[in-house]
């Protein structure tokens, strides 16, 4: 299946005799050229402009560039490069050369005339084609080495031309590379669609728009596929859903193709992508394979724990004589019956709304089982080791949420992706083969957690160990597909209790009374009446960034800095959207400064003192989407302090500083303002919730009630009153998943564990002394005085 050759183009040899200019976040450069031969005809000139997608071209070597040569206002004619290749040396003498010029480290001389020897003139495509020809020629690290610079040099360039043809970016061109290296340019011609199931960065569209220009046919099996495999991925990722009904799949395809003569083509597609194993059919529903995985192995999990052996069999007696509470609380009998079944139960379940307790349990629990602990190790022949197999693990599914955990309750939390040892798109280090110790596993936030991510997380909970997992299931459910929370709750297979009285006073109380009518569907009646922590300003959507303006300026007045304050809206666009009032909010908390260094991307200017968002994963340097942090510095590439050699940013994120070289700087934001999705897990002393009748189908309860609770301290509301009515009547859209069901059905799928050995290995049962105290308990830490909404307020 051959692709249309171009037509046309002008054919320039030369060298390149210098890089006018490369840009840092693209592979777009401005080359110099001293041409040897062309068939540009009225050209007068030895050396021409050249532009376009370059890889690492070297100065002094020989390339051809296919064009069109187009005039520049300022710069006059240059050749606008479709594509380029490398031009090699014609005889062997200068491939030799070609090879000891200094782009290959550790090539001299003799190993050039080696490696030419033996593989002759056409040893570059040869050792591009298969590494191994280099296999006892020359040493493997040099031949390593002298590959991946072939690769770079030349491998991508080839990439990079046919990607040109297919409206491929350099960028993804380079990934394709990264991922498939050689083959990529093999698939991307003859089998795109493939590219739809494997690599992410190629939507069905473009996959669809090449195998249109190489001759794939519209009934094309391949083609039919990758449709059903896109619609369903599409549709589980934007609408949260685990499955979808046959019915739903093939008329979403349809829609996806535009086109109902393919019916019955696509019904057959779904059915072999069911016998290959890619969709898996339970009764009529349809999942992609890894969720039905993943949906199927949460419920074995939990099945799982919920039968194996306990460590300990608590009595309630011993509960009762080891029961510790923090500071001096009295808690209620809800809270206490909590505390004990937390004990009690293998898993466990602890809900409520902000205030209600949550934390106070959580330490209550802890305490408690370091009590009983440590009056067990006393029995055990090495206390010190029996103590660190029943230790205290806590993690929650953000960065900010895990540091607000250790902050509140003194013990070390971390984000989930850590505690698995996830490290980006890999697999985690701990699985159901090498699961992670300890005792009791704490789990907060977990309104968060989607299917796929709960799937690793339980397989790698040993039997034995005691699970709890806390959230608010009123919150806005996970980004990524599934309804795990709602379904644990749902499934009353699971000991579980919801706190729903409000002992949070003071500063942000009336804010968890409001959270409370939201959460039952209505504003309060007081909705537009200013409170001690709260206030509304009801204005229309056109008026809404003007108002938030002056509250800003009010509260930078005040002395409120851009940590203390957070403005949430629902979505990205319009002028009350995340974009806008995140440049309003910047030139308010950051004013620009003469001649202050700034790096652009896209629309967004950064500079020190902004505040930042990661929107991505990055387990590596331990920073994960969600995360705020500050700019410190910018560097531009030729400062001394920068030793990357590119402009970049460093961010503080809470005492750790990472390097932001510019063409990363897509893994950033400024975030003066974000989406309330972008928030969830963290809390802010102000929080400026903006919501307007514009925001359409964004507007539903949980969005409200995650928004507003993002609050400690004050709150502002600002944008139709209409809005925030509609908001707290409407409910969440549904999610199709079916976690519940299962755990519901009692079948149980047990796996067996190496560490059940630590169940036979556990104490028997005694009466206990105890000797800790209640000052092992860190009281929660309460927020700063004296501030509310009207000191910032216009007069
Ligand atoms: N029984 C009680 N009597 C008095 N005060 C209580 C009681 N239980 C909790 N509190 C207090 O109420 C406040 C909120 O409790 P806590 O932080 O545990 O709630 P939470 O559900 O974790 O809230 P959030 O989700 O907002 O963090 C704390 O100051 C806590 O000390």
């Amino acid at each position: 299946m051959a692709y249309q050759e171009e037509t046309q183009l002008e054919k320039i040899t030369g060298t390149l005799q210098n890089v006018i200019f490369a840009s840092s976040d693209s592979y777009f450069k401005i080359l110099s050229i001293q041409i040897e031969d062309s068939t540009l005809e009225n050209w007068q000139e030895p050396e021409i402009i050249a532009t376009g997608t370059f890889a690492d071209v070297q100065e002094g070597s020989m390339y051809a560039f296919y064009g069109t040569v187009v005039r520049h206002p300022k710069y006059g004619q240059q050749l606008k490069v479709v594509r380029y290749e490398n031009e090699l040396p014609p005889d062997e003498a200068g491939l030799i050369k070609y090879f000891v010029s200094g782009q290959f480290s550790g090539i001299g001389q003799k190993t050039a005339e080696k490696i030419v020897d033996h593989l002759g003139l056409n040893a570059v495509n040869l050792i591009l084609d298969d590494v191994h020809v280099l296999d006892g020629i020359i040493k493997e690290a040099t031949s390593k080495k002298l590959v991946h610079s072939l690769q770079l040099n030349l491998g991508l360039e080839r990439l990079f031309q046919v990607g040109n043809r297919f409206g491929i970016g350099a960028d993804i061109a380079g990934k394709l590379y990264d991922q498939y290296g050689s083959e990529a340019q093999d698939i991307l011609t003859q089998d795109p669609y493939r590219l739809v199931f494997e690599f992410e960065g190629i939507a069905f569209k473009t996959a669809d728009l090449i195998g249109q220009k190489v001759g794939i046919d519209r009934e094309d099996d391949r083609r039919l596929q990758a449709a059903v495999y896109a619609t369903i991925m599409t549709i589980s990722f934007q609408y949260g859903h685990t499955y979808l009904t046959r019915q739903q799949l093939l008329q979403s395809s349809i829609q996806l193709l535009h086109d109902e003569a393919v019916r019955q083509d696509l019904d057959q597609a779904i059915t072999k992508l069911l016998t290959t194993h890619v969709l898996v059919a339970d009764g009529d529903k349809l999942y992609a394979a890894t969720l039905y995985e993943a949906e199927t192995q949460v419920a074995d999990d939990l099945k799982r724990l919920l039968h194996a052996n306990q460590p300990f069999d608590m009595s309630s007696e011993d509960i009762d004589v080891a029961f510790m509470t923090p500071g001096q609380l009295v808690l209620d009998s809800t809270q206490i019956a909590a505390v004990k079944a937390g004990l009690k139960a293998q898993v466990f379940l602890l809900t409520g709304g902000p205030g209600t307790g949550k934390t106070t349990i959580v330490q209550s629990i802890v305490a408690t089982w370091k009590k009983v602990l440590q009056a067990q190790a006393k029995y055990s022949d090495n206390a010190q080791d029996f103590l660190k197999m029943y230790s205290v693990k806590m993690a929650s599914p953000t960065g900010r949420a895990a540091k607000r955990m250790t902050e509140v309750t003194g013990y070390d939390a971390t984000t989930i992706h850590r505690l698995l040892g996830i490290a980006d798109l890999g697999e985690p280090e701990f699985t159901s083969d090498n699961p992670i110790s300890g005792g009791l596993l704490i789990i907060d936030e977990a309104s968060m957690l989607d299917i796929e991510l709960t799937a690793k997380l339980l397989a790698a909970v040993p039997n034995g160990m005691k699970l709890i997992i806390v959230g608010d299931s009123d919150q806005l459910p996970s980004v990524g597909p599934g309804n795990v929370l709602a379904d644990l709750v749902g499934s009353e297979k699971i000991a579980h209790v919801e706190l729903d009285t409000i002992y949070r006073q003071g500063r942000g109380s009336s804010i968890t009374t409001l959270a409370q009518h939201i959460k039952n569907g209505q504003l309060p009646a007081d909705f537009r009446q200013n409170q001690r922590d709260r206030s509304t300003f009801m204005v229309s959507h056109d008026q809404t960034d003007l108002a938030i303006k002056q509250v800003l300026q009010a509260a930078i007045k005040k002395g409120y800095t851009q940590d203390d304050l957070q403005i949430l809206t629902p979505i990205y666009k319009t002028t009350a959207g995340v974009n806008a009032l995140n440049a309003m909010a910047q030139a308010l908390f950051n004013p620009i400064k003469p001649a202050q260094k700034s790096l652009q991307f896209g629309t967004t200017v950064f500079r020190k003192g902004d505040k930042i968002l990661q929107l991505e994963n990055d387990s590596e340097r331990d920073v994960y989407n969600g995360d705020m942090g500050k700019i410190i510095a910018v560097q531009y590439k030729n400062d001394k302090s920068n030793d990357d050699h590119e402009d970049r940013i460093v961010v503080d994120f809470d005492g750790k500083e990472l390097s932001y070289p510019k063409k990363n700087l897509n893994q950033l934001a400024l975030a003066y303002a974000t989406t309330v999705h972008k928030a969830q897990g963290n809390e802010f002393k102000l929080v400026i919730v903006a919501l307007t009748t514009r925001f359409g189908l964004m507007l539903n309860r949980n969005l409200l009630y995650t928004g507003i609770t993002r609050a400690k301290e004050a709150l502002i509301l600002v944008g139709e009153y209409e809005a925030f009515n509609r908001a707290a009547q409407t409910a969440v859209p549904f999610r199709a998943t079916f976690l519940k069901n299962r755990l519901a059905d009692d079948s149980v799928n047990l796996r067996k564990s190496s560490d059940d050995k630590k169940v036979e290995q556990s104490v028997s049962k005694r009466t206990l002394t105890f000797e800790m105290t209640n000052s092992d308990i860190i009281a929660p830490l309460i927020g700063l005085n004296g501030i509310t909404p009207y000191d910032f307020m216009p007069n």
